[in-house]
């Protein structure tokens, strides 16, 4: 890790002119933002950091969140969550409804949309203020008190989130979401529309890379072993239908979002957050994919 800092700007300026694809365009508010943005922070379980380019810009982190509340819902209801969600890849589209209708309901995995609005209805009901506390949860293992849901990209979410309003109506038509439609669909979109930067989102993500135990506190956000299970479902549901071709060309436990961020970790050394807007055809950041690329196969170091 000694010239990590070094690896990192090489890294970055090689793949920096290569902008390909395009951002999501499906939530309007997104497509606003500038193309050529492209940042990344790697924090190392000691609480080194490293970091270059846009990694002080806040940025929508939309699905990458899902492993957030995914975490706070096994935190507090442990086991008992995979009752009403599964733990296998999908090898579908993020908004896919078609295996709902074979499976009664039960969504692949939580990283999907249909797995994550599951998981936004047993916070709601396990949650007094779902918003409030999800929101709270969030700040303290990012250590940040300013990060905030965006209304903006929330409405915009709403007004055309047709598939997911689909997707909600399905699940419920299976019984598969306790609470009231709208009320579960309004945590979700706010869900997606937290914006972070680089350094919130490694910090965020360090209690993965480091057994369960935030790596800036020492306090511990979950149990070892659903730390695991976590990493395991990130590294085979993350990237939706190019989940085996980031573990083949990566290798390490990762999540993705349509705002162009990813963040992943390496077990037991860092935790690290690239963010690049524009996308490849599965929905993931193209320049974010090919940075991690490079950078794991320049350190030699993945989980495999
Ligand atoms: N893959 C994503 O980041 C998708 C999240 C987005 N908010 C949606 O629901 O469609």
């Amino acid at each position: 890790m000694e010239d990590c800092q070094s690896i990192i700007e090489e890294i970055y300026n090689v793949v920096k002119g290569d902008n390909k694809g395009d951002v999501a365009s499906y939530i309007p508010e997104l497509s606003t933002i500038d193309v050529n943005k492209f940042g990344v922070c790697l924090r190392t379980t000691e609480g080194k950091q490293f970091a270059y380019g846009d990694f002080k810009t806040s940025f929508s982190i939309q699905s990458i969140a899902k492993v957030l509340s995914l975490s706070l819902a096994y935190s507090i209801l442990g086991e008992q969550i995979f009752r009403r969600v599964g733990v296998e890849p999908s090898g579908a589209a993020f908004n896919s409804l078609s295996q709902l209708e074979t499976e009664n309901g039960i969504p692949r995995n939580p990283l999907i949309n249909s797995g994550a609005i599951v998981i936004c209805d047993i916070l709601c009901s396990a949650l007094k203020n779902p918003k409030r506390e999800l929101l709270e949860f969030i700040r303290s293992i990012a250590n940040s008190k300013t990060i905030a849901y965006c209304p903006k990209i929330a409405t915009s979410e709403k007004e055309t989130g047709f598939r997911n309003y689909a997707l909600i109506n399905y699940l419920k038509s299976f019984g598969n979401i306790e609470n009231d439609v709208d009320t579960v669909i309004e945590l979700y979109f706010h869900l997606c529309s937290i914006k972070m930067n680089c350094v919130e989102l490694s910090i965020a993500f360090g209690y993965l890379s480091n057994k369960g135990i935030q790596a800036t506190t020492d306090k511990r956000i979950l149990p070892e072993s659903g730390t695991k299970r976590i990493n395991a479902i990130m590294n085979l549901c993350g990237f939706y239908d190019e989940a085996g071709e980031f573990a083949y060309k990566v290798g390490l436990p990762g999540k993705s979002g349509v705002g162009g961020g990813i963040a992943a970790i390496l077990p037991e050394n860092y935790s690290v957050a690239i963010w690049s807007p524009k996308l490849n055809e599965k929905g993931n950041s193209y320049r974010g994919m090919k940075f991690l690329e490079l950078f794991t196969s320049e350190t030699q170091d993945t989980i495999f």
